[in-house]
């Protein structure tokens, strides 16, 4: 609005500096005319005055007017020239300037005037230079001219011409005349005078020296009219007439001044209009105060708003921050809230969990204890006296190590102590002390460091036990697992460590190590004959003179049954020698009293040296129980050292097992049949299977090579299997022959015996072969029924079920006591051959023979003799009633064609007359 308001102040101002510009230039135009008048009038006054003028005069009169208004183009005078004088007057003419007529100007050419009644010729003429073609001119054939002076005469005043082209102007330019009417005598018009005057001249001689035409902030035009047409423009600066309009709130707004002026007056009997109109202007040196207001209000404006909207937004800030922080109180709000809730339900928790931990600390075995940073107790709970037999207050105070002065001597001790300075958690931490009581405790704890808010070690926490109990158990199963519970010695565990300590130690002293092997030869016997607790008595007995006989520092131990290893280190200043074997063979020798009876026991002892060529520490072992087998082999009561030569036994078993896996599959096993042959009557009665091994390369192999090897490795079962299919068909094909009801018996190992489908087995035997069931035997060996009676027991009623005979094979070597044989299904003993073999030297072995006899006889079984050479084998045991024999005396073990052939033959044996005596 201010703006506004100044706008229209400044608009007024300038409107009013316009309206006195233009009203001076109005006023000088009008003066100006007014004196072009004046001077028109002094021209005529000549003639007024002086009556008739000549040339000359007329020539000395205007000359100075001339001079003074230069805007005078010229003053002529007009003479009436009747149509008569024409040519007079042209001649006169003339005179003044060669060729001259009279002439009419029409449509910008000039030609001789047409004949007319009267003239009004340009007569005189002043200046002459310049205006030569008006001279002769007919003025009164132009209506301005003729116009002005009939006003002229009408008014008696100088009267002005419309605007006219003049004869002495080549291009037309605004000019009129200024006329008055000379009278002649009698108040006849004889002419008239007339100042030619041009326009332009006219008014720049007005403005000449103002410099107001110069100015180009108004631009003026003057019209001989009173309406501003073209055609009476006489005068105008440059840029007259412009000026657009403006719209109206633009001109409301900032109204630009567009000053125009319109004035007309009247002089010379006509109307002149002036018009001033202001040049367009710059709008702002005009508008500069409105403008600098309209700038500042703008930025006051600016300045407000932005002060405002600052203000604003400071406000709609807090007002946000006013909201989150409302919501962020009302979220903390409810967060405590919660946080109340949740701690409440915590501490419910934790005293429940306090009560329940309280509850288990009595019941459970534990303790709990804690320590401060140095480790010192300061709480122990959960009857601790109670437990562990130690008044608490013993303890607080005082660190573990305090309590126990030997901890860091303990096994982990010093680990544990290095745990704890580490601050690492320790679990399972096993330590003795007294308690107060005097007594030795084991007592096992756990613990776990604990740290404050910023991290740093504040003690320990844990849980203790008392573990004595365990430890006692510990060490006794420990025990127990060490050593033989028998004879107390160490056993095969403790043994390995012990011969790792050896062998460490010869290493490093240098000195040799010796293994002993020692096997009780004949134990067996003594087992089976005498019972497992005399057995028992000789193996303590043994034990203990081995112990005596040996170092403190040597080691003895039971391996297994009757075998014992004793573990031998030479020193300095003790060499070991083949005494000390011998000391030790002389040792078990000696006479021991097992019940009443005095028993010889001897044993076969095998040694391995270490180090020696070819035995290393691993072997050691090995090597002596090969050294042992060998001296065996070579007779009881015998030592042999192992010799890398015994090995060569061992490495046979490797190729042996190696080559056995294939023979069945290329049938490389043959049958032999040996005779089994009926005492009374002398006929076979019978053979036993006993299986080949046909090798392509080695041969013939006797089972005693194999058998062992495919019992060890499973491999039994199978072979076992072929065997009873393969003896049963060939029983049955000879019984089919007609070659008597043989029976045939085949040897069942161990394996076989526990293999779970030997029963449906033989029973699938005896079904496809269609061999009756009483003409077939299995012999079982002793050692079947050593481990468990019981389901031994249930075996071999199954078997028996089955309708076949059960023999018990190489009878009296074995460990079964003789008692069990009445709870055996058996129908047959075969008593073995170590024992016939003896009969006739050995009173020991005759009196074997014949008891078994007389007991199997008692138990209804029949008695068969193996390994009969001899005939007075065979006469003893035909005097002890034994019921058949099998031996090489009557035939060897034969291949299934030659077998048949002692059938066909009918081959029997020389039966004795009852009254031949008996040759014993
Ligand atoms: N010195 C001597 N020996 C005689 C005399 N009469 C028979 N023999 C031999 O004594 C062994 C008797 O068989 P065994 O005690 O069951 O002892 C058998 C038996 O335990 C086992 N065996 C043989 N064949 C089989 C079989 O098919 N299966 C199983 N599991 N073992 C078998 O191999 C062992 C040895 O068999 P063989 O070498 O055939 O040896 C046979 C036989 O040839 C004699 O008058 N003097």
């Amino acid at each position: 609005a201010l703006f506004v308001a100044a706008s229209h102040l400044e608009y007024d101002n300038q409107t009013l500096a316009f309206e006195q510009r233009a009203a001076q230039r109005v006023a000088m135009v009008r003066q100006g005319l007014n004196e072009a008048v004046e001077v028109a009038a002094v021209a005529n006054q000549l003639f007024a005055t002086a009556g008739p003028v000549t040339r000359a005069q007329f020539h000395d009169f205007t000359a100075p007017l001339l001079k003074r208004h230069p805007f005078i183009k010229a003053f002529n005078y007009h003479r009436v020239v009747a149509g008569g004088e024409r040519a007079a007057a042209e001649a006169e003419l003339q005179g003044l300037r060669a060729g001259t007529v009279i002439t009419e100007k029409h449509g910008g050419t000039q030609a001789p005037a047409p004949q007319r009644a009267s003239y009004s010729v340009v007569w005189y003429l002043e200046p002459m230079a310049g205006n030569e073609p008006a001279l002769g001119l007919n003025a009164s054939a132009h209506a301005e001219v003729t116009e002005a002076l009939a006003r002229a005469q009408a008014s008696g005043q100088v009267a002005a011409s419309d605007l006219l082209d003049l004869a002495q102007d080549s291009t037309p330019q605004a000019s009129f005349e200024l006329i008055m009417p000379v009278y002649g005598a009698g108040g006849k018009l004889v002419g008239d005078t007339a100042a030619v005057i041009r326009g332009r001249e006219l008014v720049r001689t007005i403005f000449d020296g103002t410099g107001l035409l110069e100015d180009q902030g108004i631009h003026l035009a003057v019209y001989a009219g009173s309406e501003p047409q073209a055609s009476r423009l006489m005068f105008a600066t440059a840029g007259a007439g412009a000026n657009a309009p403006r719209d109206r709130v633009a001109a409301w707004v900032a109204p630009d001044y567009t000053g125009r002026l319109e004035r007309s007056f009247s002089v010379a009997g006509r109307t002149w209009l002036v018009q001033v109109a202001a040049a367009p202007r710059a709008f702002l040196p005009d508008h500069l105060g409105s403008l600098t207001m309209l700038v500042g209000g703008i930025l006051f404006t600016l300045l407000v708003t932005a002060f405002v909207q600052t203000t604003a937004a400071r406000a709609r800030r807090v007002q946000q921050l006013v909201r989150e922080r409302t919501a962020d109180l009302k979220r903390s709000n409810l967060r405590l809230v919660e946080d109340v809730i949740a701690r409440r339900r915590t501490e419910k928790a934790l005293q429940e969990s306090e009560q329940r931990f309280r509850q288990l600390v009595a019941m459970s075995s534990d303790w709990y204890w804690e320590q401060d940073k140095d480790f010192r107790f300061t709480s122990i709970t959960g009857d601790f006296a109670g437990k562990a037999g130690i008044a608490a207050e013993r303890l607080f105070g005082k660190t573990r190590w305090e309590c126990v002065p030997d901890l860091e001597d303990l096994p982990g001790g010093r680990e544990h102590i290095a745990c704890l300075h580490a601050h690492q958690p320790f679990q399972e931490f096993e330590y003795q002390a007294e308690d107060d009581q005097g007594a030795t405790r084991w007592f096992s704890i756990n613990g776990t460091p604990l740290f404050d808010d910023t991290g740093a070690f504040i003690g320990y926490r844990g849980t203790g036990s008392d573990i004595t109990a365990r430890k006692l158990t510990e060490q006794r199963v420990y025990h127990v697992a060490q050593h033989d519970v028998l004879t107390g010695l160490p056993n095969r565990s403790l043994l390995q460590d012990r011969l790792g300590q050896a062998v460490a130690y010869a290493t490093r002293s240098g000195f040799p190590v010796w293994v002993m092997m020692i096997d009780l030869d004949r134990f067996k016997y003594v087992n089976d004959s005498m019972g497992h607790k005399a057995g028992d008595v000789l193996l303590v007995t043994v034990a203990a003179r081995l112990r005596s006989s040996l170092r403190d520092s040597d080691t003895v131990a039971r391996l297994s049954g009757d075998e014992f290893v004793v573990i031998l280190s030479e020193h300095a200043n003790e060499p070991l020698t083949r005494d000390i074997v011998q000391r030790v063979m002389d040792a078990v020798a000696r006479p021991v009293m097992l019940g009443t009876k005095e028993f010889m026991v001897t044993c076969s002892i095998g040694v391995a040296v270490y180090p020696s060529e070819g035995t290393s520490a691993d072997s050691l072992i090995e090597h002596a129980d090969i050294a042992m087998y060998s001296a065996k082999k070579q007779g009881r009561n015998n030592f042999q050292f192992y010799t890398p030569a015994m090995n060569e036994e061992s490495l046979e078993r490797v190729r042996i097992e190696s080559a056995l896996r294939n023979a069945l599959e290329r049938d490389e096993f043959v049958l032999f049949y040996q005779p089994q042959v009926d005492l009374a009557t002398g006929h076979i009665v019978g053979m036993e299977a006993l299986i080949r091994w046909n090798h392509p390369e080695l041969g013939m192999v006797p089972p005693n090579r194999f058998v062992p090897v495919a019992e060890e490795t499973g491999m039994i079962v199978p072979i076992g299997a072929w065997v009873m299919r393969t003896a049963a068909a060939q029983a049955k094909a000879w019984q089919d022959a007609g070659l008597g009801q043989v029976r045939v018996a085949v040897n069942l190992s161990a394996r076989q015996f526990g293999d779970p489908d030997l029963i449906s087995g033989i029973e699938a035997v005896l079904a496809d072969t269609r061999l009756p069931a009483d003409s077939f035997e299995l012999e079982l060996t002793e050692s079947l029924f050593m481990s468990d009676v019981t389901p031994a027991v249930d075996l071999l009623h199954r078997m028996k079920a089955l309708g076949v005979n059960l023999s018990i094979d190489d009878f009296g070597t074995g460990y079964s006591s003789l008692s069990y044989l009445s709870r055996f299904p058996i129908d047959v003993l075969k008593i073995d051959r170590s024992f016939v073999n003896d009969i006739t030297d050995d009173a020991n072995d005759a009196a074997i023979v014949s008891s078994i006899i007389a007991l199997a006889h008692n138990l209804k079984l029949s008695v068969i003799a193996e390994g009969v050479e001899t005939a007075e084998q065979l006469d003893y045991l035909r005097s002890q009633g034994c019921d058949e024999m099998q031996g090489y005396y009557f035939s060897r073990p034969l291949p299934a064609a030659d077998f048949e052939k002692l059938l066909r033959e009918r081959r029997c044996l020389p039966v004795l007359q009852l009254d031949e005596p008996l040759a014993i």
